[in-house]
């Protein structure tokens, strides 16, 4: 791993003595960076020791409620406003209790951000990131509790809690350190370097970040604010209110790896008050922001009234929600379509910003297509995520299980749609609802446009021979551009279609579902209403988190004003 440090970079940059320029840049080219690696899933399978190391972690939650401060510095704040997170699938059962933060532990939170920052800043890189390649092993060690809190939390199953809170999370981690020393170790070019010495410092941002967290995924809450620290930057860590109790295993576990206090507040809020609180800050210099587009919109419309205020141009990172499509071409392979579109559409019950949520399927493909998917859908056990059987689990709260049921009454009440799968809401226990699918007659129904974000898609069917019509309208349906996948045999039509919808998505499949992007692998973000693309988990996002500083230095006396074509 590298040896160049932004300090002992600023002790050459003093010096006049060219030789240590020589010494920095060849050490620059030899550096060797950290070569991350996806960590391997584990299976879970009936008698294997993760099996038992889960069980029994789980253990230690069951039945239990959790208190969870909000952290500032090293300081544990608990306030009046005192605030239940609910297992998503027994809403009786609190599993956390957490305090919302007021506007003035906001604003200290924000104070003690910037006298962190001052020393955070300073760090050589390399010590950034060890601590949080310290915090991968410590995601890894006391990976049973990061999973079992996200379960039973999020009501994730095993399989979908290991792929969110373990691998992507750690994934994150060692990723965002290899790409932050790729990104940092540009240097620009100093033809001349006996005489002028060119070379470019990494700066965190002056002032502090705003990571504002969703729900659905631990390994997002876990990126938000962490990618920005790697590269020198301080910031107030927002949970969703319901991902406290998976977001604090996590922060804990990141103030064990070493990271300094400060550095992080961990500040569970109301969602206004937070963005108000923060945004109201000269200091505030970026929002990191996952959620919904509404959310979005609000945020980016506040910072905009107070750009007066600011002592920077605020950085605005936002990744919000989609339309997701899969596009069946007369071509495709059916048992794709199906295994895919089952998975994509109904894994976490929809609720994966990249899920699938409107097909599109040829006439001649429809009764194959569709007779195995209802039947799958049959085979589909919707429970707890406690038990091991349970493909589809409680959606997270009860303002998404009347927003998502809403949905499917129009359908059952409209003339155009018919609920041919699933459709049953019930939020006794649980808020729980069956995987649903819908035909619809009208491809520019609001249920083709809107997201919804529950286990319900979508299906229009359409003539084979009006491949190109209905492509015209999958291009216009919808504002969003996260995820699509078309399904082609053909290799003129799989060329034709990627051409046709090269703007309808930021991650884009062929041949494959439209959810599971992998660190590294699939960097995530899209386009138009669902982000400003910015792919975490990819090289570019690093360098949103750094202000670089390009500083020449010059060796030799200058004595001529006068410009060479001035002479005789
Ligand atoms: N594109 C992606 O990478 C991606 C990933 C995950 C989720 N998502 C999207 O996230 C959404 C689901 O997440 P959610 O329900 O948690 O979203 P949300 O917009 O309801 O909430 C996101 C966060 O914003 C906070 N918030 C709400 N109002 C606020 C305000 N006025 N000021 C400051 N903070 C405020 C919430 O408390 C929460 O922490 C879906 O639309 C999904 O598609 C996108
Ligand atoms: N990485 C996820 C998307 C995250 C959004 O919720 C996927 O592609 O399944």
């Amino acid at each position: 791993m590298s040896s160049i440090t932004i300090l002992s970079f600023r002790r050459i940059s003093s010096s006049t003595n060219t030789r240590h320029w020589s010494a920095l840049h060849s050490t620059l080219r030899t550096m060797s960076i950290y070569n991350a690696v996806n960590e391997p899933l584990l299976e879970y399978a009936p008698g294997s020791q993760e099996r038992r190391d889960i069980e029994k972690a789980l253990q230690k939650y069951i039945g239990k409620t959790i208190d969870i401060p909000i952290v500032i510095g090293d300081e544990e704040i608990r306030t009046a406003q005192v605030r239940k997170q609910v297992a998503p699938f027994d809403h009786k059962w609190a599993v956390a209790t957490y305090y919302y933060a007021t506007p003035d532990i906001i604003n200290k939170a924000i104070e003690s951000n910037l006298k962190a920052r001052a020393d955070w800043e300073k760090r050589p890189l390399q010590e950034r990131c060890n601590i949080f390649l310290k915090a991968a092993d410590l995601i890894n060690k006391h990976r049973m509790d990061v999973i079992a809190t996200t379960m039973i939390g999020q009501a994730k199953n095993i399989w979908q809690a290991e792929i969110d809170a373990a691998a992507e999370l750690i994934d994150f981690l060692k990723f965002n350190v290899m790409f932050a020393q790729k990104t940092t170790q540009y240097q620009p070019l100093s033809p001349t370097p006996n005489v002028t010495m060119n070379s470019m410092s990494y700066r965190g941002l002056e002032g502090f970040w705003a990571a504002v967290c969703p729900f659905n995924f631990t390994a997002i809450g876990g990126n938000l604010p962490m990618a920005p620290a790697i590269m020198g930057n301080v910031a107030l860590w927002k949970p969703s209110d319901t991902a406290v109790l998976s977001n604090y295993t996590v922060y804990k576990l990141y103030r064990e790896a070493g990271l300094p206090p400060g550095v992080i507040n961990f500040i569970p809020a109301n969602g206004p008050c937070f963005g108000d609180t923060v945004l109201a800050s000269p200091d505030f210099a970026g929002l990191n922001f996952t959620g919904s587009v509404s959310t979005f919109k609000t945020l980016w419309r506040q910072i905009a009234q107070n750009i007066d205020i600011y002592k920077n141009f605020p950085r605005i990172i936002g990744e919000c929600g989609g339309k997701n499509m899969h596009f069946v071409h007369p071509s495709a392979d059916i048992d794709s379509v199906v295994t895919g579109s089952i998975r994509s559409a109904f894994e976490y019950n929809g609720q994966k910003c990249s899920a699938l949520s409107r097909m599109y399927v040829p006439e001649s493909l429809w009764p194959q297509i569709k007779s195995r998917m209802l039947s799958i859908v049959k085979e589909i056990k919707v429970g707890s995520p406690l038990d091991r059987e349970s493909f589809v689990t409680a959606v997270i709260d009860d303002k998404a299980f009347s927003r998502i049921k809403s949905y499917i009454e129009h359908a059952k009440n409209s003339s155009n749609l018919a609920v041919i799968a699933g459709g049953n809401c019930d939020d006794s226990k649980g808020y729980f609802i069956d995987p649903t699918i819908i035909e619809t007659k009208d491809p520019f129904d609001k249920i083709m446009q809107e997201e919804i974000f529950g286990p319900v898609v979508t299906v229009y069917v359409y003539p084979d021979n009006q491949v190109l019509e209905t492509v015209q309208i999958a291009q216009k349906t919808s504002p969003y551009a996260l995820t699509g996948a078309i399904f082609a045999q053909d290799k003129a039509a799989k060329e034709e279609l990627t051409e046709a919808f090269r703007f309808c998505a930021g991650n884009f499949y062929i041949n494959d579902k439209s959810t599971g992007s992998i660190v590294g692998q699939q960097p995530f973000g899209g386009a138009r209403l669902s982000g400003t693309n910015d792919k975490a988990g990819g090289p570019f996002y690093m360098a949103r988190f750094t202000s670089p500083l390009s500083i020449k230095e010059t060796f030799v006396s200058q004595k001529a004003w006068r410009y060479p074509s001035m002479e005789n």
